[in-house]
Order: structure tokens, then C-alpha cells, then sequence
């Protein structure tokens, strides 16, 4: 097993690896409260949803650990799921049936493009400092969403005179609060034991932060008195796809949009995560990249006959690569965390959205440390660097924040006589950009 995954050329230990699973899970674990949430406002089975949502990600989890051999967690991914109910559901009326329809089609043919390499040649053809600009940018936006979850910060009103009130995107939250409490006391004991250099650093500053949180009554025993219970059925949602409008402009722009923002989601999470990890070559290319791909496709496909919206890298591994993990054993025990989650629902519902916050906040501060590599000097280079790292936690999106990025870069780089530095690839991706903008 240690040559299979290659702890040895990668100066890492079973038990590190383990850890660092455990900290991903730990850090991975409030989708499978939140993806059923979101996914059931269309109608769908809560219960279902659950047990629907922890599949999809252990089998999502295990092609990455077992065929990519990375140290990647996939569950379904935030932005995506948002979109599956509140657009093609609820906004454009479509039934889930219909929205699973596309995220299974999404999936066969991300399989195709991984295995003919084009997403693979996307990825190589990034420019150097949008690479290091991907990961602070990612860094920026889990610290938001850690943040958000904790709520140290929340949107709200301000005065702006005679009486009025305006919205405000951001502002800070009630930080006496039980929420913001528990999170600045996880924050404090996750920050010391990395000084000190202790592996377990993130997972116990979540730990800290649940046990803060029973004096002040934002941990709760399950309401059942167990801990344990098992899986909800499948029934409700399982292998329920309806092909009978596939041949339409809707389904056209949907998938479209699906592709554009999950390839795109993926690429960045992967070279954020594995920069963060060492793992880059010296060309800057991600290792097994393929499988990697692949892992995120056979996931999404599986996940969509299974009831659940698009699998995804998720960018929240970078907890579990920053207590140690470097090989498809941190994925392994991701996996495995996530089948034996079926069967302990009520515990891992226990764990307060606020008390994994220290870990997302930490992290967002590791991957911040990217920045020093970015030539700010060359303004066509900084440019486009500072609109990635800006647009992500701006749009809530790594997609979008990478779109901005890229599409800066080729103008800069053309407007400037620099065009030779464009790949053939950029500028196709480039008119995809300009196209995907237009067809919203
Ligand atoms: N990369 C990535 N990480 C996530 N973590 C939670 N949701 C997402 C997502 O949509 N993409």
C-alpha cells in the first residue's frame, strides 16, 4: 500500500495521510446538511438527498484517491447545486428530473473531453502568474465562505441619511455572538498548534470549536438520542432521468453552462490544491492530471444517477494538504469518512457550520502565501493576476474569477504587442469566454 500510493517518495506517513483525510472530511462535511437543503427546494427527498449526496462524493473521492492517487476530496459542488435549483428548476421551471437529465449529459461528456486531453491542454495552457493567482484567489474565497458560514461577516443595512437605509454586501457580523465565538475560539487554537507545528492543527481547532459551542447551545445532541442510524433510502431520486426535452436551445445553454463553469471550477481547484501541495512539476503541469479529470467526471455521472448535482474537486482539501497530506491516501480516507457518514448522519449533523470555520480561515491564509511569486512588476501581468485573485470572492466563483483573469490577459497581452505570448488555446477559450457571456 505505501508503494501503491508512494508515501515514501512523497516523505509522508500513514498516519499523516489519515489525519489529513480526517481534516478534509471534517472541513467537507456540512454538504451533507447543506447540498440536501438546497437540492429539496425543488421537491425532492430530504432524506434521500443525504444519503444521495454522501455516495456521490465517496465514489467521486475514491477514483481521485485510488486512480488519480491525489490528495482531493469531490462532493457536489456549492455554486452548481445553487444553480440546479434556483435556475433551471425554480427560475426557468424546469422539473428535477429534467435538471438531473443535464447534469448526467454534462457528465459523459466531460468523460469524452478527459479522455481526448483537451481539458488537459486547457489546463497547461495558463499562464504562470494566473497560476499562482488561482490559488490566492481560492484563498481569499474559502476565507469568505468561512467567514459567511461563522457569521463574523454578514450582508445588511446601512444609514445613508434622513432615515433611509441601503443594502450593504459585506459587513461585520455580531461577533459576540455564539457563532462568531466558537469560530474566533477554534481560529485561536487552530493558529497556536500550527505555530507549534502539530499536524492535527485544523481538526482540532474544529474540535475545540463544537465542544465551545455545548455551553453555548449551538452544539446539540440529535433530536432521535442516537448517534448512529441508517442510510435513508434512494428510492425517491434514484435513476429518475427524463430525456423527452434534450433536443432544445434551453438544454443547449444549460449544459453550456454547466461545462464552462465546472471545467473551469475543476481546473483551478487542481492547480490551486496541488500548488499548495508541492505536487506541481517543473513545468508547472499537475501530476495524473487525466485521472484527476476523469475521477471529477465519473463523479458528476454518478452523482446524476444517484439524485445529486455536479461532483466537484473540492477546493475545501486544501485543509487536509496543509495538515500534511500528499498522496491518494488522504482521498481514501475521505471516502471512506464519507460512507461511514451514512450511517452516523445525526453525529456529523452535530458539527456547528461556525465551528469549521478556523480551518477555512486558515487555510485561506495559507494559500494567500501564492502571492509573493506574482510578477507585479510587468503591469500586463499584474493585471490580470489581481482581477483573478479579486473576482473570486467578489462572484462567490473560482470560474468566474479565472474568466477574468484569462480574458485580461489576452486583451492585455494583444493591445499590447505581446500577442506571440497567447496560446492557440487561450484564444479559443477567450471566445468561449466572450460566447458563454452573451448566451447568460
Ligand atoms: N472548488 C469548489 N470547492 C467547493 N467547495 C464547496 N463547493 C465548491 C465548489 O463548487 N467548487
Amino acid at each position: 500500500m505505501r508503494d501503491f500510493f508512494g508515501l515514501k517518495e512523497h516523505c509522508s506517513t500513514l498516519k499523516k495521510e489519515v489525519l489529513a483525510g480526517l481534516t478534509t472530511f471534517s472541513t467537507m462535511a456540512y454538504i451533507l446538511a447543506v447540498n440536501p437543503m438546497i437540492l429539496s427546494k425543488t421537491g425532492m427527498d430530504f432524506n434521500a438527498l443525504i444519503t444521495a449526496t454522501a455516495l456521490a462524493a465517496a465514489i467521486g473521492t475514491l477514483v481521485m484517491g485510488l486512480y488519480a492517487r491525489l490528495p482531493i476530496g469531490l462532493a457536489p459542488g456549492m455554486g452548481l447545486n445553487a444553480f440546479f435549483a434556483y435556475t433551471i428548476v425554480l427560475g426557468m421551471g424546469y422539473s428535477w428530473q429534467f435538471a438531473l437529465t443535464a447534469v448526467f449529459l454534462e457528465g459523459i461528456i466531460f468523460i469524452f473531453l478527459s479522455l481526448f486531453h483537451i481539458r488537459e491542454a486547457i489546463i497547461n495552457s495558463i499562464p504562470e502568474n494566473l497560476k499562482h493567482a488561482i490559488s490566492v484567489g481560492i484563498g481569499l474565497l474559502i476565507a469568505l465562505i468561512g467567514m459567511a458560514n461563522a457569521g463574523i461577516i454578514e450582508t445588511g443595512m446601512r444609514h445613508v441619511g434622513e432615515g433611509r437605509l441601503e443594502g450593504v454586501i459585506l459587513q461585520i457580523g455580531h461577533v459576540t455572538g455564539p457563532g462568531p465565538l466558537i469560530a474566533l475560539t477554534g481560529l485561536v487554537v487552530s493558529a497556536v498548534l500550527m505555530y507549534r507545528k502539530v499536524n492535527a492543527a485544523l481538526l482540532l481547532g474544529i474540535l475545540a470549536a463544537t465542544l465551545a459551542g455545548i455551553p453555548l447551545g449551538i452544539t446539540t445532541w440529535p433530536a432521535s438520542g442516537s448517534l448512529i442510524s441508517l442510510p435513508p433510502s434512494l428510492g425517491p431520486i434514484a435513476f429518475q432521468l427524463e430525456f423527452s426535452k434534450v433536443f432544445t436551445m434551453d438544454m443547449v445553454v444549460i449544459l453550456f453552462t454547466l461545462l464552462m463553469v465546472n471545467l473551469f471550477d475543476t481546473v483551478g481547484t487542481l492547480i490551486g490544491l496541488c500548488s499548495k501541495a508541492g505536487l506541481l512539476d517543473a513545468q508547472g503541469r499537475i501530476p495524473r492530471a487525466k485521472q484527476a479529470l476523469f475521477a471529477d467526471a465519473v463523479g458528476t455521472t454518478a452523482g446524476a444517477l444517484l439524485g445529486t448535482s455536479v461532483v466537484t474537486a473540492y477546493v475545501e482539501s486544501a485543509s487536509g494538504i496543509a495538515s500534511g497530506g500528499r498522496t491518494g491516501l488522504t482521498a481514501v480516507t475521505v471516502a471512506v469518512m464519507f460512507l461511514l457518514a451514512l450511517f452516523f448522519a445525526p453525529l456529523f449533523a452535530m458539527i456547528p457550520p461556525a465551528a469549521t470555520a478556523p480551518a477555512l480561515i486558515m487555510v485561506g491564509m495559507l494559500m494567500m502565501g501564492a502571492v509573493v511569486k506574482i510578477n507585479f512588476e510587468d503591469t500586463t501581468e499584474a493585471i490580470p493576476a489581481f482581477l483573478a485573485i479579486v473576482m473570486m470572492p467578489y462572484t462567490y466563483s473560482i470560474a468566474e474569477g479565472i474568466v477574468f483573469g484569462m480574458l485580461s490577459y489576452v486583451l492585455l497581452k494583444v493591445f499590447t504587442g505581446q500577442h506571440r505570448k497567447i496560446s492557440p488555446v487561450m484564444y479559443a477559450l477567450a471566445v468561449l469566454f466572450v460566447l458563454s457571456f452573451l448566451l447568460r
